[in-house]
Formats: structure tokens, sequence, C-alpha cells
């Protein structure tokens, strides 16, 4: 039917609303035409006069208050539309009277009382215009709502990352005009993961939603509180008098999510670290803002979450120092700068060696020797204390194998390693390939392995006593509850921190504690063993309180693989 009418495809635009219309038309055809598809269109004869206004056109035209009249030539039509919208379109309308004396198509959008209408003008080769017009309102509302969308976490409504960004940026102009300074607050939920983990997604969703709403609750309309990850919220607040605003907000929120929740007929209590930055003082741009609070935020965890911090700038240095230690320490592995010494254990009955605890030492080639205290802990946070500790325990069933049966080797096993499935299978893998008996490897586990997954872990705990492993509590009397602990797993045997040993000769009730663990030890039919001997007369009084062995300085420093095959060879 198209072709029938005298309306010709541009060369350029193979869309159908690029339209060009040739000269010769048969009008009432076309008119119908283009009523029954309902296209606004109107036509210019060359004197800028109307020669055809369609239904949709007219329709149009009304609705944007515009008399039919005033549409009787382009330029008349063009100072209506003017006069109808806003000032800030007249500049567009300064661009069609343009096209009109260059003869050059052009496409505009007009708003008009909340309708949008898309038109387009186009010459008609030496013989006047056509305007063609259709209403995008609909579809401009849709595009602005998917925007929205866009820009909103879907779970609690609030505004994503992506918006937050924009505010933020928005903030940040504002305070370079010198208005008013503000605040990011990074907050990062504690104990969330087991809620989910352990009360499944539904329950951690809703969970995050109440949180939500708590957040939204307790700030300013002009703040704005944004989530940016799982359990990752931020506030931005503006218009801040004192940094006294930004720290009473900041107690506020960890103190308010710290409150208890009522979920699915769960009571759930969960808590809050929060990291805060501040603009300008902090930084300037949003990046380094939410550096700095992220930063933060990760002393807030370090010193022991539930609790806030501000930026300070030393902490940046240390986070560029514990990113160099990361990183020296993945290449450790593969350098083969990890050493293991060994600390001999005493049997104060038989006076004789029974074995002795397997210690890691790092030989770095710039930082010299590097102290487990410095590195284990950061490689537990990040996950690489698992490929270490398996070095650590193929290594001390290799060497431990070399020594005379029954002497045994202890090897202390992270709370991150109980997370790995393949712990069990990798410490029967160590002692098949160093050909060391199960009954002669001891894992020492501390209070930390037993606070998480208690039931997993009770359960890999008995699967290697099944296979002949040894298990001792580590660290005994330093942690809440390591009195229950022995009621949950049957230790081979319990090592009393050295705290207590040193408390021997300076508190008077030192060696009731010591008498006590002695004695639960022996109706328990575990063996204790003192940590951190250091003297004959704390020898003496361990022994005295009942204690069965000793370790310590007293007995040998923790020395080196081939210094430990004399030793032993020395004591046989
Ligand atoms: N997961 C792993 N943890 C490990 C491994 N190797 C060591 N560690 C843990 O690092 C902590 C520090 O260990 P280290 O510096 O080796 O200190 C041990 C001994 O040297 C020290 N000790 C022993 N006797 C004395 C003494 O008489 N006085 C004194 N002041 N210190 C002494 O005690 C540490 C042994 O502690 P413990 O393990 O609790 O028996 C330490 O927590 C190690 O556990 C590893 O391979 N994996």
């Amino acid at each position: 039917m198209l072709a029938d009418l005298p309306i010709r495809r541009s060369t350029t635009q193979t869309n159908s609303a690029h339209l060009a219309v040739q000269a010769g038309t048969s009008s009432g055809r076309l008119v119908h035409c283009l009523n029954s598809i309902q296209l606004a269109a109107i036509f210019f004869d060359s004197g800028g006069r109307v020669s055809l206004c369609t239904e949709s056109a007219q329709r149009l035209l009304a609705n944007l208050g515009i008399a039919r009249s005033a549409a009787a030539s382009v330029l008349q039509l063009l100072l209506a539309l003017r006069r109808a919208t806003a000032p800030s379109r007249r500049e567009l309308f300064q661009q069609l009277r343009r096209a009109v004396d260059e003869q050059a198509h052009a496409a505009f959008e007009i708003t008009f009382q909340n309708q949008m209408v898309r038109a387009e003008l186009h010459p008609v080769e030496g013989e006047g215009w056509a305007l063609t017009g259709e209403d995008v309102s609909a579809r401009r509302a849709a595009e602005a709502s998917a925007a929205d969308m866009a820009r909103l976490d879907p779970l609690t409504g609030l505004p994503n990352r992506l918006l937050l960004r924009e505010r933020l940026d928005q903030a940040l102009a504002r305070l370079r005009r010198g208005e008013e300074a503000c605040a990011l607050l990074l907050v990062d939920l504690d104990r969330f993961k087991p809620v989910n983990d352990t009360l499944g997604h539904p329950v951690g969703d809703a969970l995050l939603v109440k949180v939500a709403e708590r957040l939204r609750s307790t700030v300013r309309p002009t703040d704005t509180v944004a989530r940016i990850g799982g359990d990752e919220f931020v506030v931005l607040q503006t218009a801040i008098r004192e940094p006294a605003d930004t720290q009473a907000l900041a107690r506020r929120l960890v103190d308010l999510i710290g409150r208890t929740y009522m979920v699915d007929g769960h009571l759930l209590t969960i808590g809050a670290s929060v990291g805060v930055a501040f603009a300008p003082a902090d930084g300037q741009d949003a990046d380094r803002l939410l550096k700095n609070a992220d930063l933060a935020l990760y002393r807030a965890k370090l010193d022991g979450r539930g609790t806030f911090r501000f930026f300070e700038p030393e902490m940046d240095a240390r986070m560029q120092a514990r990113r160099q230690l990361e990183l020296d320490m993945r290449q450790a592995l593969a350098r083969r700068e990890f050493q293991l010494h060994y600390q001999p254990q005493l049997n104060l009955k038989t006076n004789q060696l029974t074995g002795c605890e397997a210690l890691i030492r790092w030989r770095h080639p710039e930082r010299g020797m590097v102290s487990p205290l410095d590195f284990i802990p950061l490689a537990e946070e990040i996950g690489l204390i698992v490929p270490i500790g398996e070095w650590v325990m193929r290594q001390a069933c290799r060497d431990a194998v070399s020594w005379p049966a029954p002497l045994s080797v202890a090897v202390n096993v992270s709370p991150a390693q109980f997370k790995s499935d393949r712990l069990v299978e990798m410490i029967v893998s160590a002692l098949a390939t160093s050909g060391l008996p199960a009954a002669r490897l001891e894992v020492e586990i501390t209070e930390g392995v037993l606070l998480q997954e208690s039931e997993k872990t009770l359960q890999t705990l008995h699967r290697l006593r099944d296979l002949g492993v040894r298990v001792s509590m580590d660290d005994f009397g330093t942690g809440y509850s390591s009195l229950s602990y022995l009621r949950s797993f049957p230790f081979d045997k319990i090592k009393i921190d050295r705290s207590f040993v040193k408390d021997l000769a300076v508190k008077p009730d030192g060696n009731a504690i010591i008498r006590a663990i002695a004695g639960l030890g022996q109706s328990l039919g575990m063996t204790t063993i003192a940590e951190g001997v250091e003297t004959p007369e704390q020898m003496e009084r361990i022994r005295e309180e009942g204690c069965t062995d000793v370790q310590g300085y007293l007995v040998s420093r923790p020395v080196p693989a081939d210094e430990i095959v004399r030793l032993i060879g020395s004591c046989q």
C-alpha cells in the first residue's frame, strides 16, 4: 500500500518514520492511509501552508493546546510550539528554525504537560514540508522507570552502587562549590553469613530487608542509604556541621543493627562494623573516599567488630605493608622459604622424649626470619593457611618418619584448614607418602576450630581419630569454654597454656589452676602437658601438681630438623 503513496524512503534512513514526501500527492488516499496507521502527520505546501493534517496530528495539536488555525504554516506552528513549551526548549526551536531555513531534516522531542512527543520535520523535494509526530510518553516513562530500577537494589529498594556513586559525585560537587562537607560510612554486617548458611537464604534476605529499614529510619531525608553488596551497606551523610554528627550516626548504626531481630519466628542477633571517611579531609573524589572508608572498616573488624573506626592516614601505610606481606607469602611456598623447627616434649615420669611439635619458620630473603605470629594470622585470614598447612603436614610427616618409634610429631591445624573438605584426605595422603604410622601423628587444635560449624568439625575429628591420629587441645584455659569442649570430644592431650606456667611464680593461686587441669586430665584419661616451661623450679612445681608432660625452653628451644635428630639421638 505504501508503494501507492507519494512517499519515498530517504536514501540514508530506512526507518519508516524517516520519510521524505514526493511531489504530486494524491492527498485523499494519503490521508485515509495515514489515519488508518494512526500516524500524526502534517504536510505543508511550498508556501508553508498546511495542505494535509491527519486525525492523530489534530489530536496531538489539541493536546498541546495549539489551535488548528495556528498550524497554518510551518513557522506559525513552530512559534505556537515555542509558546506552548518550556523556556528550556527555546534553544531547540532555534535549531528547528535553522533547519527550516536550510531545508534540512530535523528530529526533536516536545514535553508538554506530562506528554512526550517525538517529532520529525522532513523537507519535501522542492515542495514544502512534512511533519510527523509520535506520542512517546509511555515508552519514555518505561525507559525512565527501567533507568530507576537499574539504580535500585531489588531486595531492599535501597539505592545500589550506581546511584550511590551518582549521589556521592553530586555531594562532592557541592563540596567543591564550598557548600557542605559529607561523610561516607561503610557498614558491614557481622555474623550474617551463619544466618544465611544455617537458616537459608529466604531468612537471610528478610533479615537484610529489616536491616535496610532500620538504616533508613535513622538517617535524615537528605542522606543516602545504599546497599552495595551482600551484607554491605553505605550511608552517605551530607550537610555535616561537625565530625561529632558523624560520630553520633556511626554509634547509632552499630547500636541499631546490633539489636535483636525477629525473622520468620527466629530470634536473630547480628552486629555491624563501620568504617568512616570524611570529605574533604580523607579524600575529595569518590574512589578515594570509598577506599579510605574501606580501610577504616578493616580496622574496625580487626579491633573486634561491632564497632566503628574513622580513617587515619597510617591505615593506608599498614594496608600497603600487609599487601606486600601477602604477596611475599604467596611466593614463599614456591621459593621454598618456609622451614620447620621442632620443639621436644618430655614425659615427667620416664624423663623420656615423647615427641616434638612442628613449628613453622619463614626465612625471607630481605625480611630475615619472620615469626609465625606475624604471618600465620594473615595466612588464616586470606585462606593461604590451607596450602601452607598442607606443606607443614607433609614435611612434618616426612621428617618424623626418620625419628625412632614411638616418637610422634604434633602439627598445628588452623580453623581455616578444618573448613576445607580435603583435610582428612590430605592427612591420609601425607601419612601414606611419608610412611609415618597414624599413631605417631598428633593434630593440635585450638578452641577456634571448635567454635566454627561444630558438627562438621567434630565429624572430621572423629574421622581422624578413627585413622589412629591423636588429637590435642592447644592453649587450654585461654578460651571462653575450654571446659565444655572437653566434653564434646575425647581429646588425647590437653596443652596447658604457657600463661598459666608463667603465673606459677607470680600468682599465689597459679599452681591451683595447673593442679585442677592436671586432675581433670587424669580423670578423663588425657595426657596433660604444660607449655612454656623455662626454669627447673617451674618444672618441679608442674611435676608436683600432677602434669604428665612438659614442653619449653628448659628442655629445648624449637630447633631445625637436622638438629632435632641429633638432640633425639643424644637423649636415647
Ligand atoms: N597453624 C599453624 N600455626 C603455627 C605453626 N607453627 C607455629 N604456629 C603458631 O604460631 C604461634 C607462634 O609460634 P612460635 O613463635 O613458634 O612459638 C612457639 C614456641 O616457640 C613458643 N614456646 C615454646 N616454648 C616456650 C617457652 O618456654 N617460652 C616461651 N616464651 N615460648 C615458648 O610457643 C609457641 C608454641 O605454641 P603452641 O603452638 O601453642 O604450642 C603459635 O601459636 C603456634 O601455634 C604451623 O605450622 N601452623
